[in-house]
C-alpha cells in the first residue's frame, strides 16, 4: 500500500532532554509539504557533534527532538514543486544545504547557504513548523536532518542524490565526517605539494583529513592525539608522523615540537578536537608568515579562542569551514564516484555496527576510545 500523503508510524531514537540516553519511540512522520523531502533513512553514522548536541552544550540544542545528520536512504516522496529528486532515488542527507540561489551560494566564495539555516538552527522545517510527533507532541529536527529516525523530512535543498549502486551505510559517512576532513584539506586549505601539516585529533575528520592530505601529496603529516591507539590509525591513513603530547619532555609544548619537526612551524595545521587550547596550539604551530589553521571542531556554548595578536600580525592565519567547504548539491556525488573508484577510502573508518535499538552504544563507542565511526542501520 502506498504511503504517499500518508502519515508513517516508524520508529526513532528521541533525544527528550539533555545529557539523557535517547529512547526509541513509535513516531508518526508528516507527509512532505512543497519543497519537502520524505526520505527512508536505511543507515546513518553517529558523528561527535550528535553527542555534543546531545549533552547539552550546544547553544542551538533544542528538545525534545532527533538528532543525526550523517544520513543516506531512499526518497519515499516528494513535495509540491520538488524537481532535484524523486522517489525511489538513493540520497545523502545534507545539514549544509545548497540552493545554489542565495547570496552565499551565488558568491562562489563558501559553501555555507542561507536559504535554510536560520529554521534549521531552531528545529523546525522553513515554514516554522516540524514533521515529527510522538506520544501527542512536537519532536524538533536536528540540523535539518534527523537521520536517527527510520522515515524523516527534510528541505529539497538538503538532500542529494547520489549513485545508487553506491552501499548507503558507506554514503551516509560522507554526509558528514569524512567529507569535512577531506573537503577541508583538499578544499578549504589551498595545500602546495609538499606542504608540511598538522592534524590535532584522529577522529573521523581528522583522519580524513589525513587523507586528502595525502591526495594533495603533502610532505610531513603530523597526527596529534591524546590515545596512543591511534598512532596506527594514523599511520594507516598515510600520517608521516603522530606525536602524543601527553608524553613530550618537561618543558616542551606540542608547539615547540611541531614548530622544530617542521623547521620553522606547519604551512598547515586542522583541529578536530573541538578543545579551545588545542585550536590556540594549532595556530601558534603555524609557519611564521604564511601558516594557516583551519578550524574544524565545535567547541562548547561559551567557549571562545584566544592568542596574542602578534601571531596573526606575523601571518599566521586563523579561518575554518563547515562541511569541509563542501558544496552538498554541486559535489558530493562526485566524491561517492571517487569512493566508488578507490580514490577516497571509506569502509576503513567503520569500527562498530548497530541496530537502532543498540544507538546509545553507538555514542558510548565513541567515548570509548577505539571507534573512528559506529554505523547504525535503521530498518
Ligand atoms: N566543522 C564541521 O563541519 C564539523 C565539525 N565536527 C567536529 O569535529 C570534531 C571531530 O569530530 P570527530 O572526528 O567525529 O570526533 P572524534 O571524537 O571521533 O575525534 C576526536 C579525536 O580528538 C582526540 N582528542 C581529544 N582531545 C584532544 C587533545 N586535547 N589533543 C589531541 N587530540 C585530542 C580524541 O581522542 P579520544 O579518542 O581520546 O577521545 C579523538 O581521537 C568534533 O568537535 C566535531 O563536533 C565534525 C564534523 C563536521
Ligand atoms: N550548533 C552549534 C554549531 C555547530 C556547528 O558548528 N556545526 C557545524 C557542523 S558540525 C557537524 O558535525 C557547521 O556546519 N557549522 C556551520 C553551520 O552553519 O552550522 C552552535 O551553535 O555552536
Ligand atoms: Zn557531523
Ligand atoms: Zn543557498
Amino acid at each position: 500500500m502506498s504511503t504517499v500523503g500518508q502519515t508513517i508510524h516508524c520508529k526513532a531514537a528521541v533525544a527528550w532532554e539533555a545529557g539523557k540516553p535517547l529512547t526509541i519511540e513509535d513516531i508518526e512522520v508528516l507527509p512532505p509539504r512543497a519543497h519537502e523531502v520524505r526520505v527512508k533513512v536505511l543507515y546513518t553514522g553517529v558523528c561527535h557533534t550528535d553527542a555534543y548536541s546531545l549533552s547539552g552544550v550546544d547553544p542551538e540544542g533544542v528538545f525534545p527532538s532527533i538528532l543525526g545528520h550523517e544520513g543516506a536512504g531512499i526518497v519515499e516522496s516528494i513535495g509540491e514543486g520538488v524537481t532535484s529528486v524523486k522517489v525511489g532515488d538513493h540520497v545523502v542527507a545534507l545539514y549544509t544545504a545548497e540552493c545554489k540561489e542565495c547570496k552565499f551560494c551565488k558568491s562562489g566564495k563558501t559553501n555555507l547557504c542561507g536559504a535554510v539555516r536560520a529554521t534549521q538552527g531552531k528545529g523546525v522545517m522553513p515554514d516554522g513548523t516540524t514533521r515529527f510527533k510522538c506520544r501527542g507532541q512536537d519532536l524538533f529536527h536536528f540540523m535539518g536532518c534527523s537521520t536517527f529516525a527510520q522515515y524523516t523530512v527534510l528541505a529539497d535543498v538538503s538532500v542529494v542524490a547520489v549513485n545508487p549502486e553506491a552501499a548507503p551505510d558507506r554514503t551516509c559517512l560522507l554526509g558528514c565526517g569524512i567529507t569535512t576532513g577531506y573537503g577541508a584539506a583538499t578544499i578549504t586549505a589551498k595545500m602546495e605539494e609538499g606542504a608540511n601539516i598538522a592534524v590535532f585529533g584522529a577522529g573521523c575528520v581528522g583522519l580524513s583529513v589525513v587523507q586528502g592530505a595525502v591526495e594533495r601529496k603533502a610532505g610531513k603529516i603530523i597526527v596529534i592525539d591524546i590515545n596512543n591507539k591511534k598512532r596506527e590509525w594514523a599511520e594507516k591513513f598515510g600520517a608521516t608522523d603522530f606525536v602524543n603530547p601527553t608524553e613530550l619532555p618537561e618543558g616542551t609544548t606540542i608547539v615547540d615540537k611541531l614548530v622544530e619537526m617542521t623547521d620553522g612551524g606547519c604551512d598547515f595545521t586542522f583541529d578536530c578536537t573541538g578543545n579551545v587550547g588545542v585550536m590556540r596550539n594549532a595556530l601558534e604551530a603555524c609557519h611564521k608568515g604564511w601558516g594557516e589553521s583551519i578550524i574544524i571542531g565545535v567547541a562548547a556554548a561559551g567557549k571562545e579562542i584566544a592568542t596574542r595578536p602578534f601571531q596573526l600580525v606575523t601571518g599566521r592565519v586563523w579561518r575554518g569551514c563547515a562541511f569541509g567547504g563542501v558544496k552538498g548539491r554541486t559535489q558530493l556525488p562526485g566524491l561517492v564516484e571517487d569512493y566508488m573508484s578507490g580514490k577516497i577510502r571509506v569502509d576503513d573508518f567503520i569500527t562498530h555496527r548497530h541496530k537502532l535499538d543498540g544507538i546509545n552504544t553507538a555514542f558510548d563507542d565513541m567515548h570509548a576510545g577505539d571507534c573512528i565511526r559506529a554505523v547504525v542501520e535503521l530498518e
